[in-house]
């Protein structure tokens, strides 16, 4: 028998089944015994027990008088009233009832509750609901206060500290009667974050974003009584761009959307919500790009480094700016000799490029690498690597420094000539073991960038793998006593950037007493303006061994005529290796070029995109400020992208290069830092968003894909104002490759005997 039964004639009623709903058959005491609801003929006795209503409001169920909470709901009975069992119902109030004023919830809760049953809002100052208020929330009278959140704007009791629901702090939110209904208010002090990606409203005493974590840096108060956030005092200009038309901050000199200069566009006051802070930047980490104010260090949203992102509005970032104490990663051999694109189908046709050898008593090319006298520990990692017979460049050119000859050699980009001048270089350096002192390397290899230098560096270390010859890169933005750590373990074969070098140089942590190679990799590049002048203390500075006792290399797929003139002059009796066409563009990588307006370039180029999986597209532009503009578009597109310049940190340079090889990013967007050298797998697409100035500039980017005999494809957009200077060189270009010309090039009044960035071509042509 169910507690609170009682079998007051024995009868050890087994039948007193559950009442399900407070009317079912049941024992009255008074009545006699059991019996049912059941009033009429058949006998059965009205209910003559004690019942109470459930006074839920939502529920007002029947319960027997001896129950202490509902039976449905169960909310406790509280001091609902027994009452006779006839009692028909109706929903009744509690005394003590009070009305949760969450204007959500509303609730109805017993009296001895202190929150609410429902959405557990905490009683507070509710008051009781009138005893006679049947249905309905009782109105508040209490005070209450409105979450100045401008997101959130929750009501709260007048005796929370903060707000129930967002947890911004009540500050001083004013107080008011409870009947209010309640607008969004503003606190005299309230700011509205600048983040424009935010601009909620926070209390005066925040020093940052609630909701963002942006300092408030000088964001300004909100006007009182305002809901949004305050209007912006500034002048702004429209973009006068057709296809653009955003609105940009008064000093912006071009359009921070598309980049458009501002021309004759007129400032207007403006009122905006949001807005650019003059010292906000925006962060550099690819698919971050969040602004951020000037006072930051590091991202508030990813916690990148501020690193050397330059001010929203343009100024530049001051000097001081944060430097990083970056160490490389060390590759391990295994992972070295990975590190290589497989040979294509068009690999053998590269042999059949012409070959030309300018000079006195030219060697014999070689037909295997077996034939190069080459030791054979060098020949098992030369198969290792995946070389099964040698390109052009290397059949001739590793006779020619193998028999101590100097040499300048052109060969085009992608046909192998790193190997070419490595192999023989570490086959001497055994043959002819020589004592190393430490801070004096054998070999000095310089390239003008330092993903090239670790490129190079790993190169030597794979044909050097097994051998005691020590490999070293020296480049810049990294630490640098980690480098001279390294160089202070031995070093023979030190590949560097020119200004690192010449900086250790001038630390006397290196000298070029024992140089026996002296290569200049992309040698026209370092004897072009910006390197010049290094190469010339290098080569010229009084530890370096003279041409003629050491020897010079010099390789690159482009040589101008006026860089082989200068370049003469560090080489003795040396020989010009020509394998097809100096300056000539790859063959095997289609070259496609559209005319594109600039306005219209980000259209084509998202209709490229889309057309096809842009996995493995490197796309070039001409600023580091086009690169974050389109990766940050890209990223927010779903094509995951990364980008690499030069005012990128060295640490993201790299990151962003291994992001692109691992395939993690399907899209590199990059400055001419990444044109030449860089021997990236798995490159389908090379995009000349913008084309570059110089000719070679163009070549050696379009030779990132289509290599080793790969097939490959370059887009360029040629933008009639800018490019008009370089359609000479691109109708030559495509004309020896055997591409199509366009016709908006032919009729671009340029022809190919403009061609004028590279004499050497139009010679040889
Ligand atoms: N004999 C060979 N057989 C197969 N693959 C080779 C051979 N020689 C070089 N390779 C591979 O070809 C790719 C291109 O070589 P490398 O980077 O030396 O070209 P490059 O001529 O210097 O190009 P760039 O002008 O762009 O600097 C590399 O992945 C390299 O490992």
């Amino acid at each position: 028998m169910p507690s609170g039964w009682e079998d007051t004639y024995g009868f050890g009623n087994t039948n007193n089944t559950e009442i399900s709903d407070g009317k079912a058959t049941e024992w009255s005491p008074s009545g006699g015994g059991f019996g049912c609801n059941d009033s009429g003929s058949n006998g059965c006795k009205p209910r003559q027990r004690t019942e109470w209503i459930c006074t839920l409001s939502d529920c007002g169920t029947r319960n027997f008088g001896h129950r202490t909470e509902c039976f449905k709901c169960s909310e406790p009975k509280g001091d609902a009233v027994d009452v006779a069992s006839e009692f028909t119902g109706g929903s009744r109030t509690r005394a003590n009832d009070w009305i949760c004023t969450n204007s959500s919830c509303s609730g109805r809760n017993f009296g001895n509750r202190s929150e609410c049953f429902k959405c557990h809002e905490p009683k507070g100052d509710a008051e009781d609901a009138p005893a006679d208020l049947n249905d309905g929330p009782k109105p508040r009278q209490r005070t209450q206060w409105t979450c100045t959140s401008s997101s959130c704007s929750a009501k709260n009791f007048g005796n929370r500290t903060e707000c129930f629901k967002c947890s911004e702090p009540k500050g001083d939110a004013v107080d008011v009667p409870s009947d209010s209904a309640g607008a969004s208010r503003t606190r005299a002090n309230d700011w509205i974050c600048t983040n424009s990606s935010c601009s909620v409203k926070n209390f005066g005493s925040r020093t940052e974003c609630f909701k963002c974590q942006e300092p408030k840096g000088d964001a300004e108060d909100a006007p009182e009584e305002s809901d949004g956030p305050k209007p912006r005092q500034r002048t702004e200009w429209i973009c006068l761009s057709s296809n653009c038309g955003a609105n940009n901050f008064g000093n912006r000199t071009a359009c921070f959307k598309c980049s458009e200069p501002k021309g004759d566009a007129v400032d207007v006051p403006h009122v905006s919500v949001g807005g650019i802070r003059p010292n906000d930047w925006i962060c550099t980490h690819s698919g971050c790009s969040a602004r951020n104010y000037g006072s930051r260090t590091e991202c508030f949203r990813c916690e990148q480094p501020r690193g050397d992102a330059k001010d929203e509005l343009g100024a530049h970032v001051p000097e001081d700016k944060p430097k990083e104490s970056y160490i490389p990663p060390e590759a391990d051999e295994d992972e070295i000799f990975t590190m290589h694109i497989a040979a294509g189908v068009n690999f053998c046709k590269l042999n059949e490029i012409p070959v030309t050898v300018i000079g006195d008593n030219i060697p014999q090319p070689i037909k295997s690498f077996a034939d190069a006298g080459i030791q054979q520990f060098v020949l098992d990692n030369i198969g290792r690597s995946g070389y099964e017979v040698p390109t052009s460049i290397q059949k001739n050119a590793i006779p020619i420094v193998s028999a101590g000859r100097d040499l300048m050699a052109c060969a085009q980009t992608g046909s192998g000539k790193t190997a070419a001048f490595l192999i023989p270089i570490i086959n001497a350096l055994l043959s002819d073991e020589q004592e190393l002192s430490v801070g004096r390397p054998h070999v000095l290899i310089i390239s003008p960038t330092r993903e090239l230098v670790t490129q190079i560096y790993y190169e030597a270390k794979k044909f050097a793998a097994g051998s005691y010859l020590k490999c070293c890169q020296i480049y810049g933005g990294t630490v640098s006593s980690h480098q001279s750590a390294n160089l202070g373990r031995g070093c023979h074969i030190l590949v560097a950037t020119p200004g690192r070098l010449l900086d250790f140089v001038d630390r006397s942590y290196i000298d070029f007493r024992g140089i026996r190679f002296a290569v200049l990799d992309e040698a026209d590049r370092m004897l072009d303006m910006g390197f010049q002048e290094s190469v010339e203390k290098i080569m010229n500075h009084p530890t370096m061994v003279p041409t003629g006792t050491r020897q010079t290399l010099m390789f690159s797929a482009t040589f101008a005529e006026d860089v082989k003139t200068l370049a003469a002059k560090y080489l003795h009796e040396y020989l010009f290796l020509t394998i097809g066409v100096v300056g000539g563009a790859c063959q095997d990588v289609e070259q496609i070029i559209y005319e594109v307006p600039k306005f219209e370039k980000r259209d084509k180029l998202n209709e490229i995109l889309n057309a096809e999986d842009p996995s493995g597209t490197i796309i070039f532009v001409a600023t580091k400020r086009t690169a974050d503009f389109l990766a940050t578009l890209l990223s927010e597109s779903s094509h995951p992208t990364t980008s690499i310049h030069g005012d990128r940190l060295q640490s993201q340079r790299e990151q962003s290069l291994r992001d692109f090889k691992s395939r993690k990013m399907k899209i590199l967007i990059a400055t001419s830092v990444a044109a030449r050298g860089l021997d990236i797998p798995n490159v389908n697409h090379v995009i000349n968003y913008d084309l570059p100035k110089e000719i070679d500039d163009y070549v050696h980017r379009i030779g990132r894909t289509g290599r080793v005999g790969n097939k490959g494809k370059a887009t360029s957009f040629y933008e009639p104002e800018q490019d008009s200077q370089i359609a000479g060189d691109l109708i030559k270009i495509l004309q020896g490759a055997g591409q199509t010309v366009p016709d908006f090039l032919t009729h671009s009044g340029a022809t190919s005997q403009d061609f004028g960035g590279n004499d050497g071509v139009e010679e040889l042509w």
